[in-house]
């Protein structure tokens, strides 16, 4: 079925839906990576979002229930060269094409993806809209232009969970009785427990910390710090996140009184909550970091990790104290900032994913460097 995308500049590309009649917008970013499409689609960082993957076929390996990275697919849309309707892949159950009509999201394929990418790295993210029902490219650009922009809105309490949960393998809800504003840890053994402040988390993080050996609960992100604190933790985990992170000051005021309480450990969106909280600043990228071979240097040891990233804004290193903070990662490409660390409090964080997925595991040390951070506070 003919559609058309509209981009807020005004250029606009021919192509097809393949999940049939429909009109949606978002902010438009291309994603690198060459497979890992379903882990795409199911991460909550990229609500509000179109995505395109540079990679130009898409849909071969089909949909395996196993590899969501949350409850439901998040992106706006989804924008491919080509879709493959015919998967071929022993673990899958349905092809992308269901996977994405069942669940009310728009597909386009049969546009020049890696056109649009250029344009995008040219001219910087911006929004796009999707229709199949306006073929008019003058309406659709008035329309677009109307749609709120990524910069300034709160998206994570979109994301973030109702109510607490525990993680054991799959999302646990806690047992009857327990409220989140109890010490739920009195009993526990040797394990090491964390509170993760959910603002929009992925899976694949809560795999990676149960199976560095962590009980994790998953709290919402507008929990303040005293539940925190009733709840007793060994440590505080800040999670990924959509949207822009300076809006969502709740979560920022309750990391900033939780600093020195308890070892303190945040990926990407936690990374920029993290840095606001010690009274630095973030910025838009031009048009972000989204794919699995991401250069980044580790300061400590002078290696090059290849790391998988997924993120719009960044923290401006020149926004933090030097008397506060060390530097531990940067990006080779741009040299902004990929991770630091507190000199005081037991507090670090890195801007890409060590949890991957899809990525490679270049940085599955820093799982195991919050548990000896944490053993020497404990
Ligand atoms: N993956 C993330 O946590 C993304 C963080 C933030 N939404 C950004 O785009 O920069």
């Amino acid at each position: 079925m003919k559609a058309l995308l509209a981009l807020e500049d005004g250029r606009t590309f021919t192509c097809n839906s393949f999940t049939g009649p429909g009109e949606t917008w978002g902010e438009v970013v291309f994603n690198t990576g060459m497979t890992g499409y379903q882990e795409v689609l199911t991460d909550p960082s990229y609500r509000g979002q179109m995505v395109t993957m540079t990679y130009p076929l898409i849909g071969n390996y089909g949909i395996c229930p196993d590899d969501v990275e949350s409850g439901r697919i998040q992106v706006a849309a989804f924008i491919v060269r080509e879709y493959q309707n015919f998967p071929s892949n022993y673990r899958s159950v349905e092809t992308l094409a269901d996977y994405l009509r069942k669940q009310g999201v728009m597909g386009i394929e049969g546009l020049d993806t890696r056109a649009l990418t250029r344009h995008i790295r040219n001219v910087g993210a911006m929004r796009g809209i999707i229709s199949t029902e306006d073929a008019e490219p003058a309406s659709l650009l008035k329309r677009v232009r109307k749609t709120p922009r990524m910069s300034g809105q709160d998206l994570v309490r979109d994301v973030t969970t109702d109510t607490p949960y525990a993680w054991a393998g799959k999302p646990v809800p806690l047992a009857d009785g327990v409220a989140p504003d109890q010490n739920i840890w009195q009993h526990r053994g040797e394990k090491f427990s964390v509170v993760a402040l959910d603002f929009g988390i992925k899976y694949n993080i809560l795999r990676c910390l149960e199976s560095a050996g962590f009980e994790v609960v998953v709290v919402p992100a507008s929990t303040g710090p005293e539940a925190i604190k009733k709840m007793n933790p060994d440590g505080i985990f800040l999670s990924n996140g959509p949207g822009d992170p300076e809006p969502v000051t709740y979560a920022i005021e309750t990391v900033r009184s939780l600093l020195g309480y308890r070892p303190i450990f945040g990926i990407c969106l936690g990374q920029q909550i993290l840095g606001l909280a010690l009274g630095g600043r973030t910025f838009k990228l031009k048009f972000g970091h989204r794919g699995a071979n991401q250069p980044v240097k580790n300061m400590a040891t002078g290696k090059i990790e290849i790391t998988s990233q997924n993120h719009g804004f960044s923290v401006d290193t020149d926004s933090l104290r030097a008397e506060d903070i060390e530097i531990t990662h940067i990006n080779l490409n741009d040299n902004t900032l990929e991770g630091f660390r507190h000199k005081k409090y037991p507090a670090f964080s890195v801007q890409y994913h060590p949890e991957a997925s899809p990525g490679p595991h270049d940085s599955r040390y820093l799982f195991e460097n919050f548990k000896n951070m944490i053993r020497e506070h404990r």
